[in-house]
C-alpha cells in the first residue's frame, strides 16, 4: 500500500524548481549532438540553446533548430550589441548563445540545455557559477573517435582531420567539468545523463519553495 498523498491537512502546493544551465561538452565525435537529441525527446522542462553559428548548414540541419546560420557580419553585430551570453571561435567558425531565450527559459523554471564546447562551459561557469552543471562526454578510445566522426562524414575529409588533430587539447577541459560520461553504450549514457539531470534538480538550493514548505510542515506538526 502506498502511504504518500495522506490529506490530513490542508493540501500544499508542491515546491517548484530554479531553472539550471545543463552543459555537454566532448571532442567533436564523441556523441554529444546526439545525446543532447535524445535527451530532449525524453525529458520534459528543458530546452535546447539555439546557438548561432557561421558555420555553413549540414544537409542534416535545420535553420532555428539545430543552429541559426548567420553570415559572420550578422554575428559580430549580435555579439556586439550584448546579445550573447558567451561565445567562442571553434575550428575557425564563430559559434555563440543567444541570451534572451535562455534567460526567459530559466525564469519560467525550467532547465536549459547546451552543446557548446569548453570555452563556452568556462563563460557560463564564471557567469552563473551556481546555476550551471557540465557534463564532459568522452568517447571509449580514439579508435571510436575516428570512426564516429569519419562515419558520420557530415564534413570533408580535411575538416574531419582537423577537429581530429584538435580532440587532444578539447579533452584537456574535463578537469573542469563536474561530471564525465565515456560514451560507449549510448543507452548507458543516455541513462547516467538523465541520472544527472534527475539528481540536479532535486538539489536543495533548486527548490525555491521548500523554506516556506518547511517551515509550514514545522507549525502543523
Ligand atoms: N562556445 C560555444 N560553442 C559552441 C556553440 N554551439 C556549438 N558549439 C561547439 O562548437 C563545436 C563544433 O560544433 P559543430 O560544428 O556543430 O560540430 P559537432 O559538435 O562536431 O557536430 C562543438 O564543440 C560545439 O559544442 C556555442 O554557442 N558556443
Ligand atoms: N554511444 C555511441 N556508440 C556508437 N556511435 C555513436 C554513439 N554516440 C554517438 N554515436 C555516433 O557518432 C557520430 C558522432 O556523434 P555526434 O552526436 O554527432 O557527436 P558530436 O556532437 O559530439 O560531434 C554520429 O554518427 C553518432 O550517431
Amino acid at each position: 500500500m502506498h502511504e504518500h498523498g495522506e490529506t490530513g491537512s490542508t493540501p500544499q502546493e508542491a515546491p517548484q524548481r530554479k531553472g539550471f544551465m545543463l552543459v555537454l561538452s566532448s571532442p567533436s565525435g564523441a556523441g554529444k549532438t546526439s545525446l543532447a537529441r535524445k535527451l530532449l525527446e525524453v525529458e520534459s522542462d528543458i530546452a535546447p540553446s539555439i546557438s548561432v553559428t557561421t558555420r555553413s548548414r549540414r544537409p542534416t540541419e535545420t535553420d532555428g533548430v539545430d543552429y541559426w546560420f548567420v553570415t559572420p557580419e550578422q554575428f559580430t553585430a549580435m555579439r556586439d550589441r550584448g546579445e550573447l551570453l558567451e561565445w567562442a571561435n571553434v575550428f575557425g567558425n564563430l559559434y555563440g548563445t543567444p541570451k534572451m531565450p535562455v534567460e526567459q527559459t530559466l525564469e519560467a523554471g525550467s532547465d536549459v540545455l547546451f552543446d557548446i564546447d569548453w570555452q563556452g562551459g568556462a563563460q557560463l561557469r564564471k557567469a552563473a557559477p551556481h546555476d550551471v552543471v557540465c557534463v564532459f562526454i568522452l568517447p571509449p578510445s580514439a579508435e571510436a573517435l575516428r570512426h564516429r566522426l569519419r562515419s558520420r562524414a557530415t564534413e570533408s575529409p580535411e575538416v574531419i582531420e582537423k577537429r581530429l588533430a584538435g580532440a587532444p587539447h578539447e579533452i584537456d577541459a574535463w578537469q573542469d567539468y563536474q561530471y564525465v560520461i565515456v560514451n560507449d553504450d549510448f543507452d548507458q549514457s543516455l541513462a547516467n545523463l538523465r541520472a544527472i539531470l534527475r539528481a540536479e534538480r532535486l538539489r536543495r538550493e533548486r527548490q525555491t519553495r521548500l523554506p516556506e514548505f518547511v517551515a509550514q510542515l514545522q507549525q502543523e506538526l
